[in-house]
């Protein structure tokens, strides 16, 4: 798959968005429970979707991601084992539905044509990089150009409605992957109760990405769904649980205060801010939910003194190493011998474009 963005999605008849894997750098999990997060896009991996006129409405199967012929049971069995059943029809099958609704809704009228949508991605499978929402936002993209309605849908509503695609189909999710997706770069979001239900978005402050340190990226072919880690914390957050309410509180603070420290340039602090985040979710989530390979991610960037927290739910691992390049290769070589993939970590910068930053409020 081709590395740069493309400048304009259409290329005759066809329509292609690619949009990148997200980082959460701080506050995650709290995005899921009103809380604060900063998350950024992540040029590493990205996902691309196409839309091509077509005479009925097809969604392509991915060769791959939506395997359907199997050399036989082992390898059926083993695939649904180590990938589940899922693969990416049921996002674009979803994101479909939720546009054509909040269109109806929103008396936005959208012309009788038809098309084929097809996608591929490189972003490592359900590893908490936000494959499943990069997918879903692209897709979002090549609707809302294909009908020539991208003016009329504001960017504040579109995590939502991207997130509204996958709680469709029962993944719990949160807003900050879609977020970052959308807007591109580094963003501080604040999803504040009373704003969230007020107007539906929380708030969304872009954020210059040169502020950030250099920061590596673990991660382990280890699939593991989001939305089961997910829904044992969220349901005794609904249950009102106490130590779970009062520990999403204090995560989301995490990110508040991570904003001033980024701003001031205030590492060691970020450092602190990074640890803190990954031992509240391990005490909230507990060992079993995490799994064990996701936790030794964490601690080998610990064991050489570098700050690592999780990108997203799980499978990879954002870390900072305080004392600079010489930590980044002892970090290296632990990554090796644990066989670990170990990159350093590329931010994309926002990449709004001018219909985009009109429909912007305020
Ligand atoms: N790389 C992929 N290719 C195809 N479908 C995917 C991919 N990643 C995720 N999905 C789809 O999205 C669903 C949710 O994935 P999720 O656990 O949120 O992973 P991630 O952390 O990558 O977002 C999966 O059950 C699957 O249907
Ligand atoms: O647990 C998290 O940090 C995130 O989990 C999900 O992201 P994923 O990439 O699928 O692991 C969820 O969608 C996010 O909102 C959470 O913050
Ligand atoms: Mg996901």
């Amino acid at each position: 798959m081709d590395e740069s963005p493309s400048p304009s999605p259409r290329k005759g008849n066809e329509i292609e968005h690619k949009v990148y894997a997200r980082a959460g750098l701080l506050g995650n999990p709290s995005d899921v429970y009103y809380g604060r997060t900063i998350s950024f896009s992540l040029a590493n991996f990205w996902a691309t979707v196409k839309l091509q006129p077509s005479h009925h409405l097809i969604i392509t199967p991915h060769p791959t991601h939506d395997l359907v012929q199997f050399s036989g049971l082992d390898h059926l069995v083993k695939r649904l084992q180590t990938e589940g059943y899922y693969g990416g029809v049921r996002l674009l099958m979803s994101i479909c539905k939720i546009f054509y609704n909040y269109c109806n809704e929103n008396n936005i009228e959208l012309t009788k044509e038809n098309f084929t949508l097809s996608y591929d991605t490189n972003i490592p499978r359900q590893t908490g990089l936000s494959g499943s929402s990069a997918i879903v936002c692209a897709a979002l993209n090549c609707l809302l150009d294909f009908y020539r309605v991208r003016h009329l849908v504001k960017v504040e509503i579109r995590p939502d409605l991207i997130l509204s695609a996958e709680k469709e189909l029962g993944i719990i999710a949160g807003l900050q992957d879609r977020v970052a997706q959308v807007y591109g770069g580094l963003v501080y979001m604040d999803f504040t109760k009373d704003h969230l239900e007020k107007f539906g978005h929380g708030v969304y402050t872009p954020m210059d990405i040169s502020l950030l340190p250099p920061l590596q990226l673990i991660y382990a072919e280890n699939p593991s769904d989001s939305g089961k880690v997910h829904s044992t914390v969220r349901k005794r957050w609904l249950d009102g649980d106490e130590f779970i309410v009062s520990s999403m509180v204090e995560v989301a603070d995490l990110a508040l205060q991570g904003q001033t420290a980024i701003l001031e340039k205030d590492y060691s602090k970020l450092a602190d801010l990074m640890n803190r985040n990954f031992d509240l979710r391990r005490s909230m989530f507990g060992d079993d939910a995490l799994g064990s390979l996701n936790i030794e991610m964490v601690e080998v960037a610990r064991r050489v003194g570098a700050a690592s927290k999780f990108t997203g739910s799980g499978g990879a691992v954002v870390v900072f190493c305080p004392d600079g390049p010489s930590q980044v290769k002892l970090l290296e070589d632990a990554c090796k011998e644990a066989g670990f993939v170990i990159q350093p970590v590329k931010v994309v910068p926002s990449y709004l474009n001018e219909d985009d930053l009109k429909t912007l409020s305020g």
